[in-house]
Parts: structure tokens; C-alpha cells; sequence
């Protein structure tokens, strides 16, 4: 019933650290039309999702389906070029199994990316929110990954999430945004997760105005979650591919192409401040690096 155990995912880590020379010591989770990050790693080796055991596959346009290994500013890591969401049909646990993976294989830090529509009435297409808290939508009807026998080798079974997203990682990237020029086009705000696969009504995104969510999407929140309930850090980043629509006399209407374009614009961009992040990073485990 629940797909995930110690186990299972325990046998997955062990099969892919079997398979390269160094553990990766950072995570990457590559959002829709954001996977040219998982090519600036240096020295990769790839592992197509359908050949490693217990992963599940990718069905979505946008996201490529390999699991990558490589160094990003001499940094070890692991970039996942393509997520699971809900509405692809696997259980919660099952799209989250990676978080477990990448903590048994050392990871420390967990950097999410996602694509997501703005909420804000003062973001602009092609901004990037540094996540500061999520809205767990699903959440609140029950859906989360955590329900289930806990395991409490991975985590307690009430684990506090006031401070899912790191601060101190949130203000590097303030910092590094400012470095890099990127001030103009740099925000930070609260993301609310969706179940999807359709986008949002007027009523909804409306609702989540009001409720304090600043950018809309159908992910990330339930990474956060696994991973914080394992001790790692998490730091995420919201490109906003598209205005939420709240007004009934828009033309405008959402669509995953938009979202893929609007990632192809700004990739370049949000690869750097990724990059430039995993290079500053302080990283405190005994790996030389
Ligand atoms: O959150 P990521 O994986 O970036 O994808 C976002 O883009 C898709 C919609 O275009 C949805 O899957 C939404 O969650
Ligand atoms: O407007 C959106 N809504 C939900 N998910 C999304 N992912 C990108 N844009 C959106």
C-alpha cells in the first residue's frame, strides 16, 4: 500500500553509488523546461530513469527523464532532469522516493527548481521567486508523503516545518542574485502547490491571493517536505513562466508551452545563480571539497 520502505529505497542507493566514483553531496531537482541546469555538470554520468530500479519514469514534456551525476564548481552532485507531480498518477511517496535516495547517498542540500504561475500581482513573467514557505494544498485533504508507517530511520513522525526552506541559503541567493545583476528580476515569496493536471480557475487563483501564496504550481512542496523530514537542507527557486489569470475579462490563458518558452528564456540565468550558489555553499561533511 505505501510504495516506499527503507528498503526499497536503500537497494536504489546503493545500486547508483555502486555505478559512480564520488557521492554527491548537493541535489537538484530540475522544474518544466529548466533541465539545461543537469548540463552544466562537469565530468557526467547518466542514468536513464527507466534503468534504475524502483524509479518511476517521466511522463511530462519538459522533463527529460535521466538522473545525472557531476561536479558544479567542484561541488559533487546529483541533478534530477525531470520530476514527478501527482497527476502523472504514481503515489505521493513514489514521487518523493527520490528525496530518500539522494539522502542515503550523503546529500546534504536539496535545491528545487520549479516553473510556476504568479499569483503576485507585482511579479512579472520571467521572474525568479526564491521560495521562502509553501501553501500544501494537497496536503490539507490528507495528501501528504508523509502519511504512512514513519520510518523512523528516516525522521520523526511530527516533523516541524517552520523552517522548511533554509534562511541562511535564501539570503545567499538574495546576495549572489544581487552579485550577478539579476536584483531587477529577484523575488521571494510563498509558493502553493496544486494537484493538477489542469491549471487554475479565476475563483482559485483569486482564493490563493487572498490566502498569502504568491506563485502557483504543482510540485516542489512535497519534496520539501520528505526531505526536511530526513535533516536535509532544502533551498527552492520559482521561475514565473505565466500570470495566474484573475480577472474574467483576460484573453490571457495559461499553457504548458508558455511555460517551456518562458523556461528556455531565462535558463541561462538560473543556471548561473544555481551554479554560482552550489560553489558558495558550505558543505559539512568530511568529503574534500
Ligand atoms: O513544477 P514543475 O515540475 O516545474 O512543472 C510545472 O509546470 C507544469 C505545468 O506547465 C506543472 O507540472 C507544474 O508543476
Ligand atoms: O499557472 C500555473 N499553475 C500551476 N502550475 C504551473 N506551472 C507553471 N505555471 C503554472
Amino acid at each position: 500500500m505505501y510504495p516506499d520502505s527503507h528498503s526499497s529505497s536503500g537497494a536504489t542507493a546503493n545500486w547508483l553509488l555502486s555505478r559512480i566514483d564520488t557521492p554527491p553531496v548537493v541535489g537538484i531537482v530540475c522544474g518544466s523546461g529548466l533541465g539545461g541546469l543537469a548540463d552544466t555538470l562537469k565530468d557526467p554520468v547518466a542514468f536513464h530513469y527507466q534503468d534504475i530500479p524502483n524509479f518511476p519514469q517521466s511522463t511530462v514534456q519538459g522533463h527529460a527523464g535521466r538522473l545525472v551525476f557531476g561536479t558544479l564548481k567542484g561541488k559533487p552532485c546529483v541533478c534530477m532532469q525531470g520530476r514527478f507531480h501527482l497527476y502523472e498518477g504514481y503515489p505521493i511517496q513514489k514521487i518523493t522516493l527520490p528525496m530518500r535516495i539522494f539522502k542515503l547517498m550523503g546529500v546534504e542540500t536539496v535545491i528545487l527548481t520549479n516553473a510556476a504561475g504568479g499569483l503576485n500581482q507585482d511579479y512579472k513573467v520571467g521572474d525568479i521567486m526564491i521560495v521562502k514557505d509553501h501553501i500544501n494544498m494537497p496536503g490539507f485533504a490528507g495528501n501528504n508523503p508523509l502519511v504512512g508507517p514513519n520510518d523512523e530511520r528516516f525522521g520523526t513522525r511530527f516533523p516541524c516545518m517552520l523552517d522548511a526552506y533554509d534562511r541562511k541559503l535564501q539570503q545567499l541567493a538574495q546576495d549572489l542574485g544581487a552579485e550577478l545583476g539579476f536584483s531587477d528580476f529577484i523575488r521571494e515569496g510563498v509558493y502553493c502547490v496544486l494537484g493538477g493536471p489542469s491549471f487554475e480557475t479565476i475563483a482559485e487563483c483569486r482564493m490563493l491571493h487572498r490566502l498569502g501564496a504568491d506563485a502557483v504550481g504543482m510540485s516542489t512542496a512535497h519534496e520539501a517536505i520528505v526531505a526536511r523530514h530526513c535533516g536535509m537542507r532544502v533551498f527552492a527557486l520559482s521561475l514565473i513562466t505565466n500570470q495566474a489569470v484573475m480577472d474574467y475579462h483576460s484573453e490571457e490563458r495559461p499553457s504548458h508551452e508558455e511555460v517551456l518558452e518562458t523556461g528556455r528564456q531565462r535558463a541561462e540565468q538560473l543556471e548561473r545563480l544555481v551554479s554560482t550558489m552550489v560553489g558558495r555553499m558550505e558543505i559539512n561533511n568530511n568529503i574534500n571539497v
